[in-house]
């Protein structure tokens, strides 16, 4: 229950809802109990104006005793009417108020979550899956939303149905209010266990159905695979023991359900069978009237359903604490990469890390090693390496995604944790080593990073990026899709729409990570030489496997397990003899043979 007083600002800030929504409720509920009374009037009168009418047997006054009680009864008629109309319109005003008082909550919840995730850095991403993140976004979201909105509207709803009818019945007769009502407490907790037992079988279907869906999401993705491979049957079979798992569950969620509709019947059948029991016995001794046991039937039954929603209010309360503490859980998780003095400055470009030593946290790899090196506004630096030698973990550690142990990263002379971190990464354009692009139009992906772009900017970066022909031979040209519903672009193609949405921005910092590594290394050539233009007046990051992109660099390091073992001009590199050369020698080798 302490989880869920973090909504609170939320009722707060949508109150008058809340109070509207309440006023709304106890009106309804006056107008359900009026009918009641006219109920038992019609009865009283009835049975009065029989003995009137029976006494004028024979005599022509009985003709007028008919009519004057008919005009009585359509009275009363259109009485309980019009008070049933005016408890719809404010039943309608309740739903209206509290219901889309949850609906704004949800909204507001679900935005709050949103925002909160996108300031969270890499390592939790890396320790929630994906998944994870969804479900509480939507389904641990909508359980709070039947909180809020249902569970408070029917709590209320219960609360003043109580306060106003039961005292009413007790000063009618409490003996008979006892008796009608005794069944109400087992129904209640009836509901309660059933409404337990669906949920749980529900949760157990949703999860079904998560693992169904992940798992032909991944087959459909892998399908060229699964094809190649020949494994269509095994993926069927593998599908078809999901589903049988799902149907299976689904079967036993339904007879759980087929329960619930016939024990709210029968609780009830029992409780007006009590009120015309121990009514009649009352009508007899004359302490009620027959009217009486019309009415209280009619109370039995508009109490039925309250009472019943206690047991679900229960269960559906029970759920979204649970709900709202795995959202604290994500929302008490703040992100340790904050700015130490917010500095904004537009940076030159002068980068040096100075002994770094860094090890990732989740998976405790220490990927850097004392790396010292330095580049100086305007040039260029490759870093190559073998597979898993930190290349990768040095653009990481420029744009900040994670923090280092110790050492010392400046640009222009401050650390980077001094950086306003969205004014320092804004100043970097990255492409990234696995290529991300978003299911948009090709011009979108280019102006990603500043949507302010003019037609012109988007076609230069383009064209820097040896792409605007391929582009130009798609027959909606900057307008066509990427993506799923759009066309698929060569892995080579996509390398440089990510290289043009990077050098789009104009960055002070480059940071190509393996961009090149899909396309040839004629194209590669021609994109770099293209690039010159770019690349001058900044600084730009090359980290590559292949030598031929590093040459360009006006500086290259070379690292291993980690370490700087090299770093000078590629002239210095070859004349060293040392492992640059051999990396040299060995790919020019391949390229020859090749
Ligand atoms: N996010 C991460 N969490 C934990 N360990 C990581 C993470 N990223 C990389 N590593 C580990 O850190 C080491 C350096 O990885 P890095 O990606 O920097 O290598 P790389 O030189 O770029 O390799 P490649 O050329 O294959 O891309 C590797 O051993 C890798 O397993």
């Amino acid at each position: 229950m302490k989880d869920l007083g973090y909504l609170n600002k939320y009722l707060l800030k949508y109150k008058f809802h809340l109070i509207f929504g309440a006023l709304f409720i106890i009106i309804a509920n006056f107008f359900a109990i009026v009918p009641a009374v006219i109920v038992r009037y019609a009865f009283d009168i009835l049975q009065r104006s029989y003995g009137i009418f029976s006494s004028f047997e024979g005599f022509e006054l009985q003709e007028n005793t008919i009519g004057i009680i008919g005009s009585s009864i359509i009275i009363l008629a259109v009485l309980i009417l019009a008070s049933a109309l005016l408890r719809g319109v404010f039943l309608f005003f309740m739903r209206q108020t509290i219901i889309v008082m949850s609906r704004r909550i949800e909204y507001d919840l679900k935005n709050e979550i949103f925002e909160h995730y996108q300031t969270l850095p890499l390592s939790f991403y890396r320790r929630n899956n994906t998944g994870d993140l969804m479900a509480r976004i939507s389904e641990d979201v909508s359980k709070v939303r039947m909180y809020i909105g249902p569970a408070i509207m029917y709590g209320i709803n219960l609360f003043t149905l109580f306060v106003m009818v039961i005292p009413y019945m007790i000063s009618i007769n409490p003996t008979l209010t006892f008796y009608s009502l005794l069944p109400l407490p087992i129904l209640s907790v009836s509901i309660y266990f059933v409404s337990n037992v669906i949920n749980k079988r529900s949760t157990e279907i949703q999860e079904s159905l998560s693992g169904l869906s992940t798992y032909v999401q991944e087959a459909f993705s892998g399908i060229r695979v699964i094809k190649a491979f020949v494994r269509e049957e095994e993926v069927a079979k593998n599908f078809e023991t999901e589903s049988v798992e799902y149907r299976d569950r689904s079967l036993r969620l339904a007879f759980v359900q087929a329960l619930f509709m016939p024990l709210i019947m029968a609780l009830i059948g029992l409780s007006v069978i009590l009120t015309v029991w121990v009514g009649s016995i009352q009508v007899f001794n004359g302490e009620v009237s027959t009217g009486n046991i019309a009415e209280f039937i009619i109370y039995v039954n508009m109490l039925t359903w309250p009472v019943t929603a206690l047991g679900w209010i229960t269960s559906i309360i029970q759920r979204a604490a649970a709900s709202q503490r795995r959202i604290n859980e994500f929302l008490d998780t703040k992100t340790d990469i904050v700015s130490k003095k917010n500095v904004e400055k537009e940076i030159e470009g002068h980068l040096v890390f100075d002994k770094v030593n860094f090890t990732y946290p989740d998976s405790g790899i220490q990927a850097l090693k004392n790396v010292s090196f330095e580049v100086k506004p305007g040039e260029s630096i490759a870093i190559v390496g073998t597979t898993g030698s930190g290349k990768s973990t040095i653009a990481n550690m420029v744009c900040r995604l994670y923090d280092i142990d110790n050492g010392k990263i400046e640009i222009d002379h401050v650390a980077v944790e001094d950086y306003n971190i969205s004014s320092l990464r804004s100043q970097i354009g990255y492409v990234p080593q696995d290529v991300f692009l978003f299911s948009d139009t090709i011009e979108n992906n280019i102006s990603f990073g500043n949507r302010k772009m003019s037609k012109e900017e988007i076609e230069k970066a383009a064209e820097d990026a040896d792409l605007l022909n391929n582009i130009k031979d798609f027959k909606e040209g900057f307008q066509t899709r990427l993506g799923e519903r759009g066309i698929t672009l060569s892995g080579g193609q996509k390398q440089r729409v990510s290289i043009a949405r990077a050098i789009a921005r104009e960055p002070k910092i480059l940071i190509l990570d393996d961009a090149l590594s899909a396309v040839d290394t004629k194209t590669e050539n021609a994109i770099l030489n293209a690039m010159q233009r770019i690349m001058q007046g900044r600084t730009s990051i090359i980290i590559s496997h292949r030598v031929s992109s590093a040459k360009l660099a006006d500086k290259i390091v070379m690292l291993d397990d980690g370490r700087v073992v090299e770093q000078g001009t590629h002239d210095d590199l070859l004349n060293n003899n040392g492992a640059y050369k051999e990396l040299h020698d060995k790919q020019l080798a391949g390229e020859e043979v090749a």
